[in-house]
């Protein structure tokens, strides 16, 4: 299956026992195996400390495969690249063991000594680690080496430059993928092509034309099983500082010279570089932040987000974030940018809506009929794909119109919760592509940028809960726009 151009490396997982390996990476690999992306030329070790064998390893790789994908193929063949290694990340002497381990598979698998190494651990090891893979010499390989770094990269501005400085005393800024999987979602990626590949929208991609954007990413599930880690991070830090403002930059960002990694990411740096870094008085006529209460979904009774673990029982912790963001620079001067996410929420989606602005007069409908103005839907999941919203004359007599829509579907619709992004960013990092991973300065704008807005919410204990599962957030999401002269456009998923 290995052919000149698919990608040769060693794949070290910190954290292989753990539920991202399990639910995303594993079926990733197995994905770009499949698909020839990748061939022959390639292991996996996974470390954690539980006492696993080989054996165990690929047992949990193989029933990975078989829930994520619902495979029933013998996938015996491809786990054999993978090995075990209990390993503990705060022992020393783990780390001289490890790199025996890569070397002796490096000559098995003929990979050239290109070393991956991904932390799918908590976050308070990422740093010990890059300085330990550098101090014991597990760089030092004839080929290339890179890190993969899971979020949450810091938990403000001030932490996020700590690890950052960490990490960069042993990794340059081009060794390091800072994985935000929303940049692997193929409609997310499709953002900068609907926007520059058209003559049609790139005219009308300003403040002229466009009257308010508006971003949703919902979800139907609660905390699960991450009330640890959800309840010291709240829906700001877990998705706004990074989906919902990276793509926030994708729809605000100036074209780019040339379809390179530096000129991309320098253009999201500086529509990031132009949020309005708002006064923490502000952030209440800005912000608007919730926690779900009990109510009902699809006929099931739900407990609210303090009923969910006992450890929350008087959280203060926001499970839903509704903001007004705002763009100053000459493109963007004046239109509302509105973002909101959480858990709970009526119905699993995630959609762009760009409302263009009114036509100064519209004779084809009554004066008191509703406005239909034009929308370009960007459906990111389930499906995928685009609508556009006109509108056309009413078939038959007189001249009056109606609204009507052109859709596009993506082809390739995936389920929610595939492993394609995953399966898109692994293969990117090996084959040395950082443009779907977020560079330090596009972290560091966005913490400066949400910090304002958390540190107010730190000083001001919310009224929670303050919304019902199953419904689409707190009122107060519906009176940010409605302040403005807009509403949210409950555009069906499908369209
Ligand atoms: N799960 C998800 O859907 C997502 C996760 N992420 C991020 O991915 C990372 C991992 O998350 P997730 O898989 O959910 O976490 P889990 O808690 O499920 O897994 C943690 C892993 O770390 C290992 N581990 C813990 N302590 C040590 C140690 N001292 N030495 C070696 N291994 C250790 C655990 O294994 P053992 O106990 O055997 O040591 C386990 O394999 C986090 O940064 C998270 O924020 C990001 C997006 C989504
Ligand atoms: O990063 C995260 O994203 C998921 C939502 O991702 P999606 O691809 O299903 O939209 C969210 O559930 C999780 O809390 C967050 O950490």
């Amino acid at each position: 299956m290995t052919n000149l151009h698919t990608p040769k490396a060693v794949i070290v997982i910190f954290g292989a026992t753990g539920d991202l390996a399990k639910r995303k990476l594993f079926p990733s690999i197995y994905k770009l195996y499949k698909s020839g992306k990748i061939g022959d030329d390639f292991a996996v070790v996974g470390l954690a400390r539980r006492p696993w064998t080989n054996d165990v390893f690929r047992t949990n790789v193989r029933e990975s495969l078989q829930n994520a994908l619902s495979m029933e193929e013998d996938a015996e063949e491809f786990t054999s690249h993978f090995y075990y290694h209990p390993f503990d990340v705060t022992q020393a002497e783990s780390y001289t063991e490890l790199n025996g381990l890569i070397t002796d598979l490096e000559s098995t698998y003929k990979t050239d000594g290109n070393r991956i190494f991904y932390l799918a651990m908590a976050p308070e090891y990422f740093g010990s680690i890059a300085h330990r893979l550098e101090e014991y010499g597990l760089k030092n390989s004839d080929g290339w080496t890179r890190l993969v770094i899971e979020k949450p990269f810091g938990h403000d501005l001030k932490s996020a430059k700590e690890l950052n400085k960490e990490i960069r005393v042993a990794f340059n800024e081009d060794q390091i993928y800072r994985i935000d999987h929303y940049l692997g979602k193929e409609m997310v990626q499709n953002i900068e092509v609907i926007r520059f590949a058209n003559g049609i929208f790139e005219h009308l991609w300003n403040n002229r034309s466009i009257s308010n954007v508006q971003i949703t990413s919902s979800e139907e599930l609660g905390v699960e099983e991450r009330a640890r880690y959800y309840d010291h991070s709240g829906a700001a830090r877990d998705m706004v500082q990074n989906h919902m403002l990276q793509m926030v930059a994708l729809l605000a960002m100036e074209p780019p010279i040339k379809l390179t990694t530096d000129e991309i990411r320098s253009e999201k740096v500086k529509a990031l570089r132009a949020l309005r870094q708002l006064e923490p008085e502000e952030v209440d006529e800005y912000f608007v932040r919730g926690q779900y209460g009990k109510g009902t979904m699809k006929g099931k009774e739900l407990v609210g987000y303090r009923e969910e673990a006992d450890e929350l029982h008087d959280s203060n912790t926001e499970t839903f974030v509704a903001g007004k963001v705002m763009i100053d620079n000459y493109r963007w001067a004046g239109v509302p940018f509105y973002i909101r996410t959480g858990k709970r929420m009526a119905e699993k989606c995630t959609k762009i809506v760009v409302e263009f602005k009114d036509i100064p007069m519209n004779l084809y409908y009554k004066e008191e009929a509703e406005k239909h103005p034009n929308l370009l839907v960007i459906n990111i999941q389930p499906n995928e794909g685009i609508t556009l919203y006109l509108n056309a004359k009413k078939s038959g007599m007189g001249s009056m119109a109606e609204p009507i829509q052109l859709s596009y579907t993506n082809n390739g619709v995936s389920g929610i919760n595939t492993p394609e992004a995953y399966e898109k960013l692994l293969f990117d990092c090996m084959i040395g592509d950082t443009t779907n991973f977020t560079h330090w300065d596009e972290v560091a704008h966005s913490w400066a940028f949400i910090d304002t807005v958390l540190n107010r919410w730190q000083e001001v204990k919310a009224d929670f809960p303050n919304y019902t599962s199953g419904s689409m957030g707190p009122d107060a999401a519906n009176q940010l726009l409605e302040k403005d002269g807009f509403h949210w456009w409950d555009v069906a998923k499908n369209e």
